[in-house]
């Protein structure tokens, strides 16, 4: 039986007006390295902050090692970087490990920590006259002196240098070697690319997909192509090979395709009369609503078929609405 560190059941969580989670749910087995990428506002943060118990569902549940994350018990296998993490400016980086490490029952040595985080030189500087980039290395590996089983990130890399960045993946791709959970948020596909196996992709409180990092990164490959034709070509648009959705707002069309050079060079060979031609980079979040339609999927290969098939049968009828979230 899988062993799961992390169950999140029909969760739903609001801040006022704001549904910031949608009926999410998502299990994470023990020894996973999960990463969940989404833009600003997507509820990453806040569905961190319910599974590590700071707050609580609306509704649906949510269980941690098998407990309520409200349980101190469950928290002790816990450890986490929020965004944004307060140090004491006055105590040495050696003295902040030494009183993190004091809090759990086997802790790793001071040394240890550093050396991970390649700041074992700082260790006997003030952490009030460490750079952001050093702060931020330190918050990391202050999440990881307990040796918990699960690690929570939220955003572990952002503002840091590249050569930075690159030390701390490394710390966190062993730290998970060794046999860690690791769920880690971020805005980079770059980020999650370099360390997650699984990607679960989040926009507007929903879970759009989730699977493999191979999986994913070959729906988010998707391109969006620009073009303008008059009615009489526009069938023509909607046929051609690997376009997976089709929009239109008048004679300007919006193409999500998988190969923006095939449609380009179908467009050519089959003398379609198009005009003012743009291929541009989807956003993650817009490409998985366009292959989605806007409904969640939990499977990324099912979500690219059902697109498939709705491109092969697009409506020629009338203008088609522009999903919200497109920027045209
Ligand atoms: N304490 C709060 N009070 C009011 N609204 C909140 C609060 N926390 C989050 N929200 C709202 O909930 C939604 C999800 O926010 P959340 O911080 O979880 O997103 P995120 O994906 O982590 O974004 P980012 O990548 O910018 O950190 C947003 O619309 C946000 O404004």
């Amino acid at each position: 039986m899988t062993n799961h560190v992390v169950q999140v059941e029909g969760v739903t969580r609001r801040f006022g007006a704001v549904t910031a989670l949608d009926d999410v749910s998502l299990d994470v087995p023990e020894g996973e390295l999960v990463g969940l990428l989404g833009p600003n506002g997507a509820g990453k943060t806040t569905l961190l902050s319910l599974v590590s118990g700071i707050r609580k569902p609306d509704s649906g549940e949510i269980r941690l090692f098998g407990r309520s994350p409200r349980d101190a018990v469950a928290r002790l296998g816990l450890g986490t970087t929020p965004q944004e993490t307060g140090l004491p400016p006055t105590l040495k980086v050696g003295e902040v490990v030494d009183l993190v490490a004091g809090h759990y029952p086997d802790p790793m040595p001071r040394g240890e920590v550093l050396e991970r985080f390649g700041i074992g030189d700082l260790a006997g500087r003030q952490t009030g006259g460490l750079s952001g980039g050093q702060k931020r290395r330190l918050a990391v590996a202050l999440a990881l002196v307990g040796r918990p089983r699960l690690v929570l990130l939220d955003e572990p890399t952002t503002g840091l240098d590249v050569e930075a960045r690159h030390v701390l993946w490394d710390a966190l791709r062993q730290y998970h070697a060794d046999g860690a959970t690791v769920l880690l948020t971020s805005h980079y596909l770059e980020e999650i690319e370099a360390l997650a196996q699984r990607v679960v992709v989040i926009g507007e409180g929903r879970v759009l997909a989730d699977d493999s990092l191979a999986a994913v990164l070959d729906l988010v490959a998707v391109r969006r192509v620009l073009v303008s034709v008059p009615e009489h070509a526009a069938a023509a648009l909607t046929r051609i090979p690997g376009v997976v959705s089709a929009e239109r707002d008048g004679d300007r069309w919006t193409l999500l395709a998988s190969d923006a050079d095939a449609v380009v060079r179908t467009l050519v060979r089959d003398d379609v009369p198009f005009s003012g031609l743009e291929v541009r980079g989807a956003s993650l979040e817009e490409a998985f609503l366009a292959l989605t339609g806007g409904e969640p999927v939990r499977d990324a290969a099912r979500a690219a078929d059902r697109a498939a098939d709705r491109a092969a049968a697009p409506s020629a009828e009338g203008p088609t609405a522009v999903p919200q979230g497109v920027p045209r």
